[in-house]
């Protein structure tokens, strides 16, 4: 299976990451929907700008990478989403996401529906649910999708446990980091911090099929009812860790939807989360061909070839 015949819509934000070294496209769906389109799989997202120059960039960088700006509504009310981001300790980022701006008020339209039935999954995440227009429309077309992906993406105070809640409630499959899934499993009551205990909880209280779990250092994990898949992390000199997860999960989706096994979905997807990470910003352009020497050096490292 190669995945020609896939086909993935992404809902949520979309905008402009200012970081130290320049303004970035980003936005959680809309990194996932571009790094799908990289590896082949065809994707499109569903959100919302401001109708002024922010905006219209936003429109040629989708149109440029060949992602279509068709269900990218456009609000004469709202401005153009604008993200701080800083990098703290450890390339820790702190995102100042301001608000409102014109993703939180994404209108519904019948055709999204019909878009949906006919994707294979919907991607979305938490940050989209800030607000109640936009939420409204994620919880409706949540009941059309086909498969359900919940990219958990805690960005603080942006969140509720409730509306968390609700959000899982949806899903067929979540991906969140460590941090998130003690933060999830402590609202239901897992007080240890323990990762297995936490996802237990979430398998019996959620019956969620699939959990990916990204850890940092620690690598990642993918686990099933009843299987665990671990692969650990792949060490790199980091520019900054914007939309790593997000390039992680567009991986990880892609090796799934051409029908690769757990430990290739894992693999592939830990190494595009590395090689992001040596780049700036969540969306820099890659081909085949730098992936393969990425991964081709890091294996040298492994095995601690010296020339
Ligand atoms: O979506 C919220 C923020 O998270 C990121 O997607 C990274 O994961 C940034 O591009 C964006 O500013």
């Amino acid at each position: 299976m190669n995945g020609e015949n896939k086909n993935v819509v992404c809902f949520g934000e979309i905008l402009w990451d200012m970081l130290p070294s320049g303004k970035k496209p980003g936005g959680a769906p809309m990194n996932v929907a571009y790094h799908l389109n990289r590896l082949g799989i065809q994707s499109t997202i569903i959100s919302r700008i401001g109708d002024d120059e922010a905006g219209r960039e936003l429109s040629s960088f989708l149109d440029n990478i060949g992602l279509s700006t068709e269900n990218i509504q456009i609000d004469s009310d709202h401005e153009t989403s604008k993200v701080i981001a800083c990098i703290g300790a450890d390339n820790e980022v702190l995102y100042e996401i301001i608000a409102p701006v014109a993703w939180d008020f994404i209108q519904y339209e019948e055709r999204f529906a019909t878009l949906l039935q006919a994707a294979d999954v919907l991607v979305y995440g938490s940050l989209i649910a800030r607000n109640e227009a936009s939420r409204d429309t994620l919880l409706s077309l949540l009941g059309k999708a086909r498969y359900r992906l919940f990219d958990v993406n805690l960005r603080a105070p942006h969140y509720t446990p409730a509306v968390v809640d609700q959000l899982m409630q949806a899903a067929d499959a979540i991906k969140l980091n460590i941090h998130e899934l003690v933060a999830v499993s402590g609202w239901l009551g897992n007080r240890s911090g323990d990762e297995y205990a936490g996802i237990g909880l979430l398998q019996d209280y959620y019956g969620i099929q699939e959990i990916i779990v990204t850890k940092g250092s620690q690598g990642a994990s993918y686990y099933t009812p009843n299987s665990r898949h671990d692969y650990p992390a792949v060490s790199v000199d980091v520019k900054d860790t914007v939309g790593s997860g997000d390039s992680f999960l567009a991986a990880f989706l892609a090796q799934k939807l051409r029908g690769e096994t757990s430990d290739n979905m894992l693999e592939f997807a830990t190494t595009l989360g590395a090689y992001v990470t040596t780049q700036s910003g969540a969306c820099p352009p890659y081909s085949r061909m730098d992936l393969n020497r990425f991964m081709w050096e890091k294996y040298l490292e492994s095995i601690q070839w010296k020339q």
